[in-house]
């Protein structure tokens, strides 16, 4: 649907804000011509009416063109900086970037294979399995819809991202994939393309009004899905493209029911989807592609035999799989998922962005609170919008408590326990800077995009050294550069010694306590220091 008109989900077909469309006399004017909705039917988001149509360009619920103005001018006064960011000018340092085009059969331009192999090792793109695709060099390479590279333009992205030019070619030809690169490197585009260009494809092509899913992205946090759906439909606009997201928290009746009205996408946690497949009658036999974003924690028990649930009931799609860390382990279930995987990485596998600045802090825990204080009042140090990590929902309350307390600064939580109302309304505050201060869990540990955010500050240190790379990833996108503040003592001993590792293979200073700590030992990256003490035993 295009600019400036509404899609309905059921009767009417058009809904027009400047009230030019055919249709126009169907549709509700004014909110109180709307009845209020019954039991499960989705409400108006304004209002709280029925939502009998969905606007164009939120894609939300609303009653009427009244509710949808209103709409409009909230989103146009309040949510612009949480959409997709500005132009991000990547580092042209490489010559291989400007390696000519060579034209193809197929229509898309790719490069001679010496060529192609030149530009892998120099941009440390690895690739295992059978892949004939060649990296590309430009979005307009790729044979993609005019409409898409106008979106991807608008978006201010000039050329694709290291992972974008081999993993875009790659997902087009069909293939599966399994893909790593760093936090913040631009791996959601380098899925969305292809999905948002082949779905878009399907549906001009068929000549049937059947509108069943064609792709699902699963997550492991709304947040992220929020994100991923916003960023879908950027890249969409304008083509024959619409999405759901399904994630607890919101209403089902209006997820299932804008699924039954037709989308291409659906993007949700897998706890809400199989609440609605089991629930419900969503046919998913259509679905070509299948996405797991932060495959590895979606492969992890809790998630795991939800996903599983999820995929056999699809007929064989294309797996895309995705995550900054990946393990052997994760390596073997993706490769039996799906057949002939490829597997893409870029740079070093499992390790902390270089762009990120690590600090790491021995603190005793009673006085990690002192600390953070003094971070947060000190005006060398402290560099707003800042994230602090904590270990548990009641600890980020608390925490944030305290904080705005002694520091006087706004400082808000976030966690699994609030609502998703309040939790879109804390993202939008903070990333907007009315807050200086969010105190989280992991909940906003993982792919979340955190624009204008440079400073984390880990002060209980995660469970995993991989939740620890996610988690100080949030403090730098695509190469600009942001700093972790790390706080440790005893209590993290079980990690020492990978940690020891991180940290040296960054280059960040490892506080001597750590050094000399006996649980140190065992490193598998043994430094002199180490070394001496175990020849000294
Ligand atoms: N080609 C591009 N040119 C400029 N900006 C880009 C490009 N591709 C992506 N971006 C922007 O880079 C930022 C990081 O991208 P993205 O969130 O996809 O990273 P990611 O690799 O998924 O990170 P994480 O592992 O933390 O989830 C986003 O703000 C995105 O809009």
């Amino acid at each position: 649907m295009e600019d400036g008109n509404c899609d309905t989900r059921c009767k009417s077909p058009i809904l027009s804000t400047d009230g030019e469309e055919s249709n126009e006399d169907k549709i509700k004017e004014r909110c109180w011509d709307q009845r209020e909705a019954v039991l499960g039917e989705p409400k108006c988001v304004i209002c709280g009416r029925y939502g009998e149509y969905i606007c164009d360009q939120t894609e939300d619920d609303i009653c009427s063109l009244e509710c949808k103005n209103t709409l409009l001018c909230r989103v146009a006064n309040s949510q612009k900086p949480v959409r997709l960011p500005p132009a991000k000018k990547l580092p042209a340092t490489d010559e291989c970037f400007y390696v000519r085009d060579s034209d193809d059969k197929s229509g898309s331009l790719s490069l001679p294979i010496n060529q192609a192999e030149l530009l892998r090792k120099k941009l440390e793109i690895h690739v295992k399995g059978e892949l004939t695709a060649a990296p590309i060099i430009s979005f307009s390479s790729s044979n993609l819809p005019k409409k898409l590279l106008q979106n991807i333009e608008a978006a201010g992205y000039e050329m694709p991202t290291p992972v974008q030019m081999q993993a875009i070619p790659a997902a087009l030809t069909g293939k599966s994939l399994l893909v790593s690169a760093d936090t913040g490197s631009g791996k959601t585009a380098s899925f969305l393309v292809p999905i948002v260009s082949r779905c878009a494809s399907v549906r001009l092509e068929s000549s049937t009004n059947q509108k069943k899913p064609l792709a699902i992205i699963l997550t492991p946090t709304r947040e992220l899905c929020i994100q991923v759906e916003e960023h879908a439909k950027l890249l969409a606009k304008g083509l024959p493209f619409k999405t759901a997201l399904v994630v607890g928290g919101d209403p089902m009746a209006g997820q299932r029911h804008r699924i039954e009205g037709g989308v291409e996408l659906i993007v949700g946690t897998p706890g809400r989807l199989i609440d609605l497949l089991t629930k419900h009658d969503i046919e998913l036999d259509a679905v070509i592609f299948f996405v797991l974003d932060e495959v590895d924690s979606m492969l992890q028990r809790g998630f795991r035999d939800q996903v599983m649930q999820i995929f056999r009931a699809l007929s064989q799609p294309q797996a895309l799989m995705y995550s900054a860390t990946i393990s052997p382990e994760v390596e073997k279930m993706a490769s039996s998922m799906a057949k002939g995987i490829v597997v893409i990485s870029v740079g070093k596998p499992n390790r902390p962005s270089k762009s990120v600045k690590q600090l790491a802090i021995w603190v005793e825990s009673k006085h990690k609170k002192q600390k953070l204080f003094d971070i947060l009042m000190s005006k060398q140090h402290f560099m707003p919008p800042v994230l602090v990590y904590v270990g548990s929902r009641l600890g980020a309350d608390l925490l944030s408590n305290a904080i705005t307390v002694t520091t006087g600064m706004k400082t808000l939580s976030i966690h699994g326990e609030k609502s998703m109302k309040e939790r879109r309304e804390i993202m939008r505050s903070f990333l907007v800077g009315e807050i200086p201060v969010v105190v989280a869990t992991g909940v906003l540990g993982r792919g979340v995009d955190l624009l204008g955010v440079r400073q984390v500050i880990v002060f209980d240190m995660p469970n995993s050294i991989k939740e620890y790379i996610h988690q100080i990833g949030r403090a730098s996108r695509l190469g600009d550069e942001g700093t972790a503040i790390v706080f440790l003592n005893e209590e993290n001993k079980n990690m020492f010694p990978e940690l020891i590792e991180i940290l040296k293979s960054s280059g960040a200073a490892v506080p001597r306590e750590l050094v000399n700590s006996r649980y140190a030992v065992g490193s598998f990256s043994v430094g002199k220091d180490q070394k001496k003490r175990k020849h000294g035993r």
